[in-house]
């Protein structure tokens, strides 16, 4: 197989992986990712015991055990930008040799579970506050599938179809699902939901402060669409990243949302963090 370059796969001096700063025995092969760098705590501070602590820019990486279990939990920042450099890292730390610099063979490749542990907005009344909900379908209206030829199968394409004709964009979402094992296993008794990845907080979540939007009644349009039964429940801005990257390096994933507003009532969360803490136990015991 091809060496990878140095410019392309970068080390760091001590032989870490450029921005996450891990060795490849430093992550166990189940993940779970949150957005925000505080959140690794407050996962690992369930754990028996810490191994890992890590840290560089926002990617802090606690990896330690729970009830036995080795488990790893990384943050990956905001939005699918992010999304690029964490799955991509995290996959060349266990399908890379970093010596040989060549990816191992096929019969070698570690397949990871990740499950994502985010905060999340309600599109819909029914889905309140305080809910957790488990994603099936994402839907990524930022631009990171332009540049990876992901393979979607025709129904998940026909909706991405369908939802650029309802909103009225000039370019094609990608529509990705998640794995269904991992759903069924971690998500049970979650509801289960269809998540718009969005390339911002604001506009793109038809949220407007003092800027007028470009697209009018976003959310009225979102919460309107459906396509053969699919119909969307929540925002956020890692998902679609996540599932897309995951299908493509092979890997199982699945994100699970901490409903911590809701676009239609106006209502935001008074006890955010405790919705959160209840879903990170809900997880662990279940990964
Ligand atoms: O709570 P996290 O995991 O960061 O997730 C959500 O919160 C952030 C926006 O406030 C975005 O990253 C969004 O996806
Ligand atoms: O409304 C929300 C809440 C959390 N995260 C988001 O991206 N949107």
């Amino acid at each position: 197989m091809a060496r990878i370059p140095e410019s392309e796969l970068i080390l760091n001096p001590d032989g870490s992986i450029y921005h996450l700063n891990l060795l490849p025995e430093m992550i166990s092969d189940t993940i779970i990712t949150v957005g925000d760098q505080d959140r690794v705590a407050r996962v690992s501070r369930h754990f028996d015991s810490v191994e890992v602590q890590v840290a560089k820019r926002e990617f802090v990486t606690h990896t330690g055990y729970y009830k036995g279990k080795r488990i790893s939990v990384v943050s990956t920042g905001i939005g699918t930008d992010n999304i690029d450099i964490v799955l991509n890292e995290l996959d060349a730390l266990v399908n890379i040799d970093f010596v040989s610099r060549e990816p191992v063979e096929a019969e070698d490749r570690i397949s990871l579970k990740i499950v994502r542990i985010g905060t999340s907005g309600s599109l819909r009344e029914e889905i309140p506050l305080g809910s957790h909900l488990a994603t099936e379908y994402s839907m990524g209206l930022d631009t990171l599938m332009q540049f990876y030829p992901l393979m979607e199968t025709g129904f998940e394409t026909e909706i991405a179809v369908q939802l650029q004709l309802a909103l009225g964009i000039g370019f094609l979402p990608y529509c990705v699902k998640g794995s269904d094992l991992l759903r069924e296993q971690v998500g049970k008794d979650m509801i289960i939901g269809n998540t718009f990845t969005c390339p911002g907080f604001y506009a793109p979540q038809g949220r407007l402060l003092r800027l007028q939007p470009k697209l009018e009644d976003v959310i009225g349009k979102m919460q309107a669409f459906e396509y053969d039964g699919v119909r969307f429940t929540n925002f956020e801005m890692e998902t679609a990243g996540i599932y897309s990257l995951g299908r493509l390096l092979g890997h199982e994933v699945l994100s699970v949302n901490a409903i911590v507003a809701n676009r239609i009532t106006h209502q935001f969360a008074e006890n955010p963090d405790q919705i959160i803490d209840d879903m990170i136990v809900k997880v662990l015991d279940r990964v």
